[in-house]
């Protein structure tokens, strides 16, 4: 199969279970949303093209389990990221005291360079709102990332959010962007790469929301 990308990045999900990860994914990959919670096993992929500065960006996003007991095989993920959304739920001040819990993860086990972007999700639930956006807004800052809230219910900052990152990371990688070309040539054998190193549990089977 011909390429039809010039590189490929892969970003990845993480946060509580339950604040929205996979429904920002399905809303942007397939413009859906799913009103049922089914708890993400291990973890997932999807993948969306998007063409930054005349470059076709392919981009390969990881929804990881946002439950304890799937950590380990989680953060098997975050050296081979380019890019992480940190996710909260606006509605769950929890979810938000543990973004500082999933940033030292990021920081132990991601490498160096890799970009990083602060989602509040569920803005739509203003009504439940438990994390004010300047909570938000402070909290980036003080770890230097950009800073959404979002909602995968009314498509509210998706598009924008999953751009920013992969212009970030595209950014960050623009003096080796010839390592990430062509690398791997077409999505087929990027698969049988990951099950080769036997880290892929099954993408094409998911229970959840817009995996099935
Ligand atoms: N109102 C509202 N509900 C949302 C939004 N995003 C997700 N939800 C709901 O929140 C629940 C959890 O969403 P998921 O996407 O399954 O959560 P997750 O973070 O992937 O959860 P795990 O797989 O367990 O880590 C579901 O009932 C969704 O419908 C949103 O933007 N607004």
């Amino acid at each position: 199969m011909a390429k039809q990308y010039d590189v490929l990045f892969r970003l990845l999900l993480l946060g509580d279970s339950g604040v929205g990860k996979t429904c920002l994914l399905c809303r942007f990959t397939d413009n859906e949303f799913h009103p049922s919670h089914i708890s993400t096993i291990g973890v997932d992929f999807k993948m969306k093209t998007l063409e930054i500065d005349g470059i076709k960006v392919r981009i390969q996003i990881w929804d990881t389990a946002g439950q304890e007991r799937y950590q380990t095989i989680t953060k098997q993920y975050y050296r081979r990221a380019q890019g992480i959304f940190l996710v909260y739920d606006i509605t769950s001040e929890r979810s938000f005291q543990h973004i500082m819990k999933w940033a030292s993860d990021v920081d132990e086990y991601a490498p160096d360079n890799i970009q990083k972007i602060l989602i509040g999700n569920k803005s739509d639930e203003e009504e439940k709102r438990q994390v004010a956006t300047e909570q938000g807004n402070k909290l980036a800052k003080n770890y230097g990332m950009d800073f959404f809230e979002t909602s995968a219910f009314t498509n509210y900052n998706i598009t924008e959010s999953f751009t920013r990152l992969a212009e970030q990371v595209l950014a960050a990688n623009k003096k080796n962007l010839d390592l990430l070309r062509a690398s791997v040539t077409d999505e087929l054998n990027l698969t049988a790469l990951e099950e080769e190193e036997g880290i892929t549990n099954g993408a094409a089977g998911s229970q959840k929301g817009c995996w099935c």
